[in-house]
Parts: structure tokens; C-alpha cells; sequence
């Protein structure tokens, strides 16, 4: 029997040469670039359903955006071994299930640091510098009306306090350092490939810095990392940037913390419940909001179809996989 993503029939000689490729099942909820699917049909026998006969004897499944990967979805897969995934973050997969099975997981991290960074360094010099509200201050003809913009802060010599040294975390503490700031950091542990000052406690991280950027994976452990207390802690001079996940922050806490003044502005790229977004957050001039981008780009989106294919080439051919994610 022939698998198609297409749905289209394959017949004859063509079908014998397919069948010898190697299985791959693809679960995708957007759309898949079309150019890339051929791409991975010459080299792989790719199916998209769970309920196909194939699925029993399915090795790998790629894994397209946020598609969620549950424990039924896997029961569905009893020779499954890998997953590769194609987001930096993998909280849409079932990773205890995965470590439970040996199953590895790959992710996007490796092609999306880079972007990820630069978006979070733009939204922090936003926020300090006020360049969004200062850009609606121009179009709404104020300059005239109001005089001088108030002063912005200078990003070089603040302390900030990074959640989460991985493949995003250090790429903005690369550029960071080249800004002249200060970083400390939190993470799962300590990390001896850094000098930074590690905090196991992200209060007291938070008491020495000046700005938090969230960049972690989404666990448990991290659902609501960043609550009241933590907020408390960073202070009213505070800026918060998060380029994780929306639901590492409690964004009720952190609505109240902005409207109050507890914190001084926050930089946003994703959301506790996405594309909801509180609406109390469209009437401060202090946060500046954008809508799960920060990663995306051609070139990102370019080098994560190779980092997909290399990983699929090196589970195929024994090698080591090019992005697995640590899983314990
Ligand atoms: O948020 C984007 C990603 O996890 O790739």
C-alpha cells in the first residue's frame, strides 16, 4: 500500500522504489511548504496519518510546528524512536512518555537561536528606549502638540538576568556582553561552560538585576516561574522580556504588576493563552507586544529544513542527531 500526504495514488515501479525509502510519519497542523515536501519525498516515505497500516512500523515522526505529540498519539506509534521537531520549544510534546519509551526528540533550536535573540534584544531596546511609543507619538501628530518624548534608558551597564542559558539564552548573552551588560543567569544547573554568576533562586536573581529575559523550556517545574513575588523582587525599575513560552510567566500577576508600576515596562512575544492577549496590555504605553514571532524569519525557516533533513539523515543512518534535547 502506497502512503501519500497528497492523497494522490502512486503506481508500479515508482511505488517499489518509494516503498524502500525510509518511513517517515509527518504530523503537521500548518500547513507544509510544498517545495519542502518534495524535497523530503525524494529521500524519505512520508505519511500522514496515525491510522495508516504503516504507523506500527513508523521509526521517526517529524513533527511540524506546534502539533501536539500525547501519550495516545504515541500509543499509536509502538516502533516510534525519535521525533524530530521543527520549534525551538517541544512543551507540545509528551517528553515524560518519550524518556519513559527512550524515545529521543529533536528540536529547532540550533537554527532559530539566532532570530530568537536578535527579537529579544529588539524588544528590549524598544522597551528601554520607548521607540514603539515613541513612533505613536510621531503619527499621532503629539510632537508639535507636546514637545520632547521623555527620555528612554541606556541599555549598556544594566544586569541582566537571563532564564534559561540554551541555544536562545546564550546567543543574547552573546550580544549582550557586545551591549557592555552585566549577566547572571538561571537555569535547570549551573552551566561550567560560563563564567556568569549562576542563581538556583530566580528571586534572587531577580533582586540583582535590572532585567529578566525569559527564554527557558516550558516544563512543570517552569509553568508560572515568573509570579508576584518574582516581579517583587526585580523591582519598579524592572523590565521583563519573554521570548518562551506565555504561561512561563503568571500573566495575570504580570498585568497587575505593569498597570501598578511594581515593574517599569515588559517586551512580549508570546502569551499565556495565544493570539489572546489581555487587553489590559493594548492600554499601556510601557509593554511592547508582538505576536509569536521573535524566531521567524526566511533564513530561519531555510536553515531549519536543512537541520530537519540532517536529522533525519542521521537517524536513518545511525549518527549522532544534530539537535536532541536534553531530556532529563
Ligand atoms: O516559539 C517558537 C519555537 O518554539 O520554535
Amino acid at each position: 500500500m502506497k502512503a501519500s500526504l497528497d492523497g494522490s495514488n502512486q503506481s508500479g515501479e515508482k511505488m517499489a522504489a518509494m516503498d524502500e525509502l525510509p518511513l517517515v510519519l509527518v504530523h503537521a497542523l500548518p500547513p507544509f511548504e510544498i517545495s519542502f515536501k518534495g524535497r523530503l519525498q525524494s529521500r524519505f516515505q512520508l505519511i500522514d496519518s496515525l491510522d495508516s497500516t504503516f504507523a506500527p512500523h513508523v521509526s521517526v515522526l517529524l513533527c511540524v510546528g506546534p502539533s501536539p505529540v500525547s501519550s495516545d498519539t504515541l500509543r499509536h506509534l509502538p516502533s516510534l524512536q525519535c521525533i524530530v521537531g521543527s520549534s525551538a520549544g517541544v512543551d507540545h510534546i509528551d517528553l515524560a512518555e518519550c524518556r519513559r519509551r527512550g524515545i529521543t526528540v529533536t528540536n529547532a533550536g540550533p537554527s532559530f537561536c539566532e532570530d530568537g535573540a536578535d527579537f529579544a534584544i529588539g524588544l528590549l531596546i524598544d522597551v528601554l528606549r520607548r521607540i514603539s511609543a515613541a513612533d505613536r507619538y510621531v503619527r499621532a501628530g503629539l510632537w508639535p502638540m507636546k514637545g520632547d518624548y521623555p527620555l528612554g534608558s541606556k541599555l549598556g551597564g544594566k544586569r541582566v538576568g537571563i532564564v534559561g542559558l540554551g541555544n536562545i539564552g546564550s546567543e543574547i548573552a552573546k550580544r549582550l556582553v557586545a551591549f557592555g551588560c552585566r549577566i547572571a543567569y538561571n537555569s535547570r544547573n549551573k552551566k561550567s561552560s560560563v563564567s556568569f554568576p549562576y542563581y538556583a533562586n530566580i528571586c534572587n536573581l531577580a533582586a540583582n538585576s535590572d532585567i529578566l529575559i525569559i527564554c527557558c523550556a516550558l516544563t512543570k517545574e517552569t509553568h508560572h516561574l515568573i509570579n508576584k513575588d518574582v516581579m517583587t523582587a526585580l523591582g519598579k525599575e524592572g523590565v521583563i522580556i519573554n521570548v518562551g513560552r506565555g504561561a512561563l510567566i503568571n500573566e495575570k500577576e504580570l498585568v497587575q504588576c505593569l498597570e501598578q508600576g511594581q515593574i517599569r515596562g515588559a517586551g512580549l512575544d508570546v502569551f499565556e493563552n495565544e493570539p489572546d492577549v489581555p487587553k489590559e496590555l493594548f492600554e499601556l504605553e510601557n509593554v511592547v507586544l508582538s505576536p509569536h514571532k521573535a524566531i521567524a524569519t526566511p533564513e530561519s525557516f531555510a536553515s531549519l529544513q536543512e537541520l530537519i533533513v540532517g536529522n533525519l539523515e542521521a537517524f536513518f543512518s545511525n549518527k549522532p542527531l544534530l539537535s536532541p534535547v536534553n531530556l532529563e
